[in-house]
């Protein structure tokens, strides 16, 4: 469904550039669901809007849902459905109005629009909202309803960007079941972005991780876990003994990846809760009070720490190096 080779797009504004994604390679097969995970920044937006034919590519080719990306974006466009961050509902329209809207748009006669419409609204919880104005919607109700936006026209291929973000938990769990009815009832196939790992950890079939414009890691959920070996183990110490703690740690039997950060250690051991005790004992030996403790097993975010040396949590809070926005210029 997806085949693209060397993809790239770098931004230049004011002197400065930024590769936002640096040579991607993709495959996608057709029915799978797709999780393109990463910290803010990483470059996901940017590969999803270039496969969309929003952004032109710096560098690269690639195939979407049979079409040439670069010499037949309108075969693109047609194919694909697109279901952007934040949504793109008219504010003072009725929830059937913009969908009938959307299907005309995409060629669709008023009828097929309206029946196409029917089948969605109710595939997706809204078909009792038919007559609400799109502004008096729920957060959930309006991501559902961009997702019968970007369905209507039956493409095989939908990208979701970010689609349960600003959601809460209630919301994301039932926007997911969705999306996992989707794909069974249409047998689409999903790309979805996303920086939440437990989105990408129960949704998705396959997981491409990409950090600072690189893929840096791909498979399945499970598969991408069993790299991690061993429990991650966090403690708090004081700052002035994080350096003692992490020697500490690093004796213990399988010990590995100690990493310190201002007041905190982090490790993996095989064994999280054979090990603590031991880790007491020491610690209480130096004399170093500990005053936090975790024990977990591998997730995603390890994947990612195993990789990169930093977790999405810290990859996210290091943003805001990126160059001044140029945009229309490069629209396709
Ligand atoms: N129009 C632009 N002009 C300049 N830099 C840009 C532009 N668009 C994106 N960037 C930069 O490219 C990099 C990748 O951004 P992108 O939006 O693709 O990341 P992302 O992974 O989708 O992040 P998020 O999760 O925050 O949406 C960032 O450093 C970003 O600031």
């Amino acid at each position: 469904m997806i085949k693209a080779r060397g993809l790239a797009r770098r931004f230049a504004a004011r002197g400065r550039t930024v590769d936002a994604v640096k040579g991607v390679d993709l495959d996608v097969a057709e029915g799978e669901l797709l999780g393109f995970l990463g910290p803010n920044g990483a470059g996901k937006t940017t590969t999803l809007r270039m496969l969309t034919t929003l952004l032109r590519p710096t560098s690269g080719e690639a195939t979407v849902a049979g079409c040439d990306l670069r010499k037949d974006p309108v075969g693109v466009r047609r194919r694909i459905g697109y279901v952007a961050q934040g949504g793109g509902t008219a504010p003072e329209y009725k929830v059937a109005e913009e969908i009938e809207l959307q299907g005309m748009l995409y060629g669709l006669s008023k009828a097929d629009a309206r029946r196409r419409g029917a089948t969605l609204t109710e595939q997706l919880d809204l078909a009792n909202l038919d007559h609400r104005l799109t502004k008096t919607l729920s957060g959930g109700q309006r991501r559902r309803l961009d997702i019968a936006l970007g369905l209507i026209h039956d493409p095989k291929l939908v990208f979701f960007d970010e689609p349960t973000t600003g959601l809460d938990p209630q919301s994301r769990a039932n926007l997911w079941e969705h999306i996992r009815r989707l794909r069974a009832e249409h047998g689409v196939t999903l790309f979805l972005t996303t920086h939440y790992l437990d989105e990408a950890d129960s949704l998705c079939d396959r997981i491409l991780v990409i950090d600072n414009g690189e893929i840096v890691a791909e498979g399945s959920p499970n598969s991408l876990k069993s790299r991690v070996s061993g429990d991650g183990v966090e403690i708090g110490v004081p700052a002035e003994s994080v350096a003692a703690a992490a020697e500490i740690a690093g004796r213990l039997e399988g010990a590995h990846e100690v990493t310190c950060l201002e007041d905190t250690v982090r490790f993996r051991v095989p064994r999280g809760d054979t090990a603590m005790p031991e880790l007491l004992r020491a610690l209480d030996a130096a004399d170093i009070g500990m005053t936090a403790m975790q024990v977990h097993r591998p997730t995603l975010d390890d994947v990612f720490l195993t990789l990169t040396g930093r977790t999405l949590r810290d990859a996210e809070e290091r943003t805001g190096e990126a160059a001044e926005p140029e945009e229309a210029a490069h629209v396709a």
